[in-house]
């Protein structure tokens, strides 16, 4: 089901064990910075996992899908499309455009991992390149949420957090949201110590 207004992240293709880490760093950038959910290839299921738990531990909302049939999941969406690639147009040319057709309809983004088909140049509203350089899905996915939402994803709200991390000019402090500001525990979000 697509809501008009959403942003929805998905990952075309996806090697057990080569891929692991770089799609679950997709899944979180998608998450960190704006979007409102990823759908992942079946076999990424552990990747689904781990960006769930960061979602159950840092906030929401955010969705996490996995769907067999990346190519059914481009052919029957309902709006515009913006398949990431280092050969389509400079995302600087075409974000006003991309906002403008998100304006009417839920936004697809598509990022690769191993060769996409070449349907999916054909069917995409927008193939967009953050630059014309090879780089990689989770740094053009980070540029292009960066250029659609204009930087007010940095500043976005998080619900349903277990824990709230407090910005600091040296150090770590995680604090549990219901503990009065600077009462919180010091702990490491990689280690949970
Ligand atoms: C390892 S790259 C594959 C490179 C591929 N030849 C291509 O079409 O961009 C995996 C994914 O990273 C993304 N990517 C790599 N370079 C990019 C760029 N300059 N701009 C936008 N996306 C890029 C694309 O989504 C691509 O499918």
């Amino acid at each position: 089901m697509q809501d008009a207004h959403e942003v929805v992240v998905l990952r075309y293709g996806h090697r057990p064990g080569r891929d692991d880490r770089m799609t679950t760093h997709v899944g979180l950038t998608a998450r960190a910075l704006g979007a409102d959910r990823v759908i992942f290839p079946d076999n990424a299921g552990q990747s689904a996992e781990t960006v769930r738990d960061i979602t159950d531990r840092f906030g929401g909302p955010f969705g996490v899908e996995l769907r067999e049939d990346q190519r059914s999941v481009v052919r029957s969406w309902d709006g515009p499309i913006a398949h990431l690639t280092m050969y389509g147009e400079p995302v600087q040319s075409v974000e006003e455009d991309v906002r403008g057709a998100h304006a009417d309809g839920p936004l697809l983004v598509v990022v690769g991992g191993e060769k996409v088909p070449w349907e999916l140049y054909e069917h995409a509203t927008f193939n967009v390149g953050v630059t014309n350089q090879p780089h990689s899905e989770v740094a053009g996915l980070a540029v292009f949420l960066d250029r659609l939402f204009a930087g007010a994803e940095l500043d976005r709200e998080w619900a349903d957090a277990k824990q709230v991390v407090v910005p600091q000019a040296e150090g770590k402090q995680v604090v549990d949201p219901t503990d009065a500001p600077g009462a919180g525990t010091v702990k490491d979000p990689q280690t949970d110590e």
